[in-house]
Order: structure tokens, then C-alpha cells, then sequence
């Protein structure tokens, strides 16, 4: 699903002409299968985001090689990474990122529209998710009008409005209470074990962790060597 191959970045800091380099990841060969839930941890500050950024396509790596779902995606331009990104990656964020001046339904269609979806068709199935996740009676009121438990659901919603094989969370439990943290938990693992979707996540709870099949640690911008043992948590920290 993943491949990465010998993949270092660093960021160039500072005024031009006296740029400095910031190394953040360095070596970094790592596989993905479909299917696997996988946590990428590690302190602060590891590179957790630059790598989740770089899978994603948001940032381009200085070096290396990276293959999603067997395509070369780094010769990838901007173009192709969108239309790649909208039909096979979903995204789940601590921050929800709904779109503040439109409702939770049209949050939820966006993805369907963006990617030419008859009208139809579109509502058929937003209305599907929306009700899915108990979120039908919000479906005209705006994220500024939901509770964050509701706009977590509108955004899972429209995470997987095209179905995609690949979701990619970035502390997705970070701002919901323990009630709704358990139920996105139990939907991820439903939706693994039903379709088969790969999760990349980004954590520092425990308990997103625990779901995962496996845990990557990151120090420093290396992926430490995977031990049998996987490290709690707390060890990372
Ligand atoms: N755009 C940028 N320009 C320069 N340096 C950056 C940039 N983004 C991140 N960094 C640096 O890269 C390093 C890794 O950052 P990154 O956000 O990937 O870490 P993280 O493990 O996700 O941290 P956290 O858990 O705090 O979110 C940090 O030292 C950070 O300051």
C-alpha cells in the first residue's frame, strides 16, 4: 500500500542567501500493507507530522523514494497528487478542518462534488453517511452550531464519503471526550475489519495506539528498528 525507500527531508530555514538547513528525517525505509492499522509515535518535535505530511503528498521529501498504492507518487505534480489524494485518501484531523461557512451536509458532500459526482447521487449518499453516523438532524446547521462530538462525526463523514482505501489521522481522538473517542475507535476498527482500510495514524493517546497492528517510533527523524515488544506510550515520551 506504502513503500518508502531511503527517504531523508530537511527544511531550509532563514533569509535567502543565508539559508540553514534543518534535518528532520533521516533513512527512512518503511512498508505498509493494506489492511494494517498503524501508530506512528515519538516525542515532540521526531517528525511524526513532516513524515504523515510527506505520505500524503503535502510535502515533497528531499530525497528518497515513495510508492502509494503501487504509483511512483513522487514524480507526482500538485495536479496529479489532488486528484490522487481526493479519490484515495480520507483524512481525519484533531482540529476537524470542517469548512466553517458551509453545513454539515454540504461538509459532507464536498468530496462527492469535488470529484463530479451527479447531484443525486451525491445526496443519496451524504445523507447515507450523515445518517449512518447520527448526524441527520444536523445536516443544515453549520460546524459553529455543533458540538465538537457532532463535528467530529461530520468530518469522519466526509472522510469517507468516496470510500477511500487509505486514511490518514493526524491525533484524531485529540479533542473528543472519552465517550466519543470510544466510538471513533470502535468505527476504525469496523471500518478495518469490514473494507479492509489502512490507518496511518499520528498519536500520543494509549488507547489510539492500542488499536493499532503496529506501532512506528520515530526518534530524532529515525524510525527506530520495530521491537517485538511494542513500547507503551509513556516510554516514548
Ligand atoms: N515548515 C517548517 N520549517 C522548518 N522547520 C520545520 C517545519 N515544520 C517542522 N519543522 C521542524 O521539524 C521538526 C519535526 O517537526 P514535526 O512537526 O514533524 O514533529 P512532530 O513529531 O509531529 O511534533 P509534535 O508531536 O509536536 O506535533 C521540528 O524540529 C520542527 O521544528
Amino acid at each position: 500500500m506504502i513503500e518508502v525507500n531511503g527517504l531523508h527531508h530537511q527544511f531550509l530555514i532563514g533569509k535567502r542567501g543565508a539559508e540553514r538547513r534543518v534535518p528532520v528525517l533521516h533513512d527512512i525505509d518503511l512498508a505498509i500493507e493494506q489492511g494494517e492499522i498503524v501508530a506512528i509515535v515519538g516525542r515532540s518535535g521526531s517528525g511524526k507530522s513532516t513524515l504523515l505530511h510527506i505520505l500524503s503528498g503535502y510535502l515533497r521529501p528531499t530525497s528518497g523514494e515513495l510508492r502509494v498504492l503501487g504509483q511512483d507518487v513522487t514524480k507526482f505534480d500538485e495536479g496529479a497528487w489532488s486528484r490522487f489524494r481526493l479519490e484515495r485518501y480520507g483524512f481525519m484531523f484533531q482540529s476537524f478542518q470542517l469548512i466553517p461557512t458551509m453545513t454539515a451536509f454540504e461538509n459532507v458532500e464536498l468530496p462527492l462534488t469535488l470529484k463530479g459526482v451527479a447531484p443525486e447521487r451525491r445526496r443519496k449518499r451524504a445523507y447515507e453517511l450523515m445518517d449512518r453516523f447520527g448526524i441527520a438532524d444536523c445536516a443544515g446547521h453549520y460546524p459553529g452550531e455543533l458540538s465538537g462530538g457532532q463535528q467530529q462525526r461530520v468530518s469522519v463523514a466526509r472522510a469517507l464519503a468516496l470510500d477511500p482505501p487509505l486514511v490518514m489521522a493526524d491525533e484524531p481522538t485529540g479533542s473528543l471526550d472519552s465517550e466519543n473517542e470510544a466510538n471513533l475507535l470502535a468505527l476504525i476498527r469496523e471500518l478495518n475489519r469490514e473494507r479492509g482500510t489502512t490507518f496511518v495514524m499520528i498519536t500520543h493517546d494509549e488507547q489510539v495506539a492500542r488499536i493499532a497492528h503496529r506501532r512506528l517510533l520515530l526518534q530524532d527523524g529515525r524510525l527506530q528498528p520495530h521491537r517485538k515488544e511494542a513500547p507503551m506510550i509513556h516510554e516514548v515520551f
